[in-house]
Parts: C-alpha cells; structure tokens; sequence
C-alpha cells in the first residue's frame, strides 16, 4: 500500500507509521490531525512524509484513524464518503459497538475494518509513539466478514507485518470484556492515585514512602482523559457493571477485616494469586 494517512498522530496512529514505514520504506505515511503543531511535531520527529486533509484521501490505499472513540464516530462516515472504491480504512479505537454501529448502513462499509491493538501505554501525543509497540500483542477484529475479502486480506498482511496476532470477535462481546480488562483497570488507577493525592496535602511524607508498588499500580493513572472520557461514555453500561462487581469485592474485603476474619482475607489473596496463571502469556 502506498499512500497511507494517518489520521491523529499520537501513540498509536506514530506507532503504526514507524513499524509501517521501517517495514516499507517506499510507502507515502501522510498525518492529519485537527492541529497543526501536532502535525509539525509529528514531522520534525519523522513520524509522517507529509501533512494532508481529509480532502486528500480520495488517492489513499490505505486510511488508518487513531483517534479519540468519539471523534472517530463522528469522522469516519466522511471518511468512507471520500475514499476511492479500492481503499481500505482501520479504525483503532477502544470501543467497538459504536464505531461499528456508526456504518453499518454505509455504502462503503465493505472498505472499513475494525480493529482494537491490545497495545499501549500511558502516554500521548506524537512523542509518546514507539517502534514494535504492537510485536507479540493481540488485535482484535470486529465483524470481519463485513469487509471484502481482498481488503481483509490486506490488512492481514499489515497486521502480520507489524507482528500482531489475530483474535476474531463480535463488537457486543468486545466492548463487555474489555471493560474488564482493561477499563476498570484504568479507573481503579484512577481513583487509586485520587486517594492518595487527597491524603497527601496533609500528609507530606506520603510520597517519600512510595516504592515501584505503588507506581505500578497508578501508573494507569497518568492516561490521557482527552482519549478516555469518550471511552467510558461509549461503553457506560459495561464500565458500571464491572464497577459494581469491583466495589462489591472492595466492600467485602473491608467486612472481612472490619470483623477479624484474617483466614478469610488470606484466602481472598490466595484465590487471586491464579491471577499469575493468567497473566503468563501477556506480554
Ligand atoms: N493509548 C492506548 O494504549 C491505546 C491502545 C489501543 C487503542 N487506543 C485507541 O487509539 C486511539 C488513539 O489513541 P492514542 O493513545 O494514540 O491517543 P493520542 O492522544 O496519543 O493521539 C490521538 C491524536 O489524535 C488527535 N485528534 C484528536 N481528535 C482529533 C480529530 N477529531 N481529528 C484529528 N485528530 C484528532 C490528537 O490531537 C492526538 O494527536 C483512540 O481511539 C484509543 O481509544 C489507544
Ligand atoms: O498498557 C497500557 O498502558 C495500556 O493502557 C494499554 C491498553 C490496556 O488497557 O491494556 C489501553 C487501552 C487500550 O485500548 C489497549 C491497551
């Protein structure tokens, strides 16, 4: 594929045109995004060849939108609009219902994938983008047969280049468990990190005594709200239910303290620990 746009040039979107780019050195990466200072920034780092518009993509091979869930519900019908019949268009977001839901009706569905990199980090922005993010880790692919077979196939090839490996899933099932794998994650970060900032203006020595446990566990904490809020939005049943089920598990952790049953609490960690099991395999 020759000429790619990229549109949003932050973790994911400078990810993917590093791996692209050192993969085929002949292929035109092209940046759009809302701001300029981005797309200079992105260009000054060699993230893109160029800066473009959406009116440049009717001679695109290939469309990839990295952007907030959002924006890209809102974008990516205009971006089917304009493409050439040939063209192929990945979106990247974190939630899939929507996004599919989006287009369903369009007639150029059949030029979009939908795909979710279980890869990332907590960081943004053109700066934030790194080479092999995505060697070894998961894509998922929603609604695949959607696609024409030719254009399935060549982001295949893509997907292969860059070192994903493939979990095929419908848009429903997708939204439901990534909420708790990787949604309530970030919100348990969250509020972690909020508890301990709000005892800390009295309590000065706090951060002093913080070690990589801690660390580890707000690290989630520093992601963008720019990038998450939409998320949270889009996927609200899902991130509830989980929530409940967290809070439940929080609420009777506490019970079993409040009441000294110590055996009890140290059979609640000893059950997690299978967690270790689970979490061999992830990179
Ligand atoms: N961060 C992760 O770990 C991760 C992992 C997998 C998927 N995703 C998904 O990938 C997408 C991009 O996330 P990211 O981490 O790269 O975010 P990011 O904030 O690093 O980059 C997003 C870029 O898009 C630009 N942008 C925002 N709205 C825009 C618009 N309407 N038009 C054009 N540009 C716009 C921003 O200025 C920014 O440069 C999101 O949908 C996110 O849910 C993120
Ligand atoms: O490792 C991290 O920092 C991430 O937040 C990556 C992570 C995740 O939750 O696993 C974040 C959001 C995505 O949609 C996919 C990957």
């Amino acid at each position: 594929m020759k000429n790619i746009y990229i549109i949003g040039i932050g973790l994911i979107g400078g990810s993917l045109a590093i791996d692209i780019k050192r993969n085929d050195p002949e292929t035109v990466i092209y940046g759009i995004s809302r701001k300029d200072a981005t797309l200079e920034e992105a260009l000054s780092l060699k993230l893109i060849d160029k800066k473009a518009t959406l009116d440049d993509i009717s001679n695109a091979d290939l469309v990839i939108l990295a952007i907030p869930v959002d924006a890209t519900v809102k974008l990516l019908p205009t971006v089917l609009d304009k493409i050439s019949d040939s063209a192929l268009v990945i979106d990247a977001g974190s939630t899939k219902l929507d996004i599919c839901k989006a287009v369903e009706n369009h007639p150029k569905r059949r030029n979009f994938l939908a795909m979710h990199p279980i890869a990332g980090t907590e960081y943004s922005g053109p700066s934030a983008a790194i080479s092999n993010l995505f060697v070894g880790k998961t894509n998922i692919i929603c609604e695949v047969e959607k696609t024409t077979f030719k254009l399935q196939e060549k982001a295949l090839e893509l997907f292969k280049s860059i070192g994903m490996r493939i979990r095929y899933m419908n848009p429903e099932a997708h939204d439901k468990h990534i909420a708790y794998v990787s949604h309530l994650s970030h919100i348990s970060s969250f509020m972690l990190g909020k508890t301990v900032i709000e005892k800390e203006k009295n309590e000065r020595d706090i951060f002093d005594m913080a070690g990589s446990g801690f660390a580890s566990t707000v690290r989630l904490a520093k992601s963008s709200p720019e990038m998450w809020t939409p998320i949270f939005r889009q996927n609200k049943t899902n991130v509830i239910e989980t929530l409940e089920e967290y809070i439940n598990n929080l609420a009777h952790f506490k019970k079993l303290m409040e009441s000294d049953d110590f055996e009890a609490v140290f059979d609640e960690m000893k059950n997690t620990n299978h967690i270790k099991d689970i979490l061999e395999g992830i990179s």
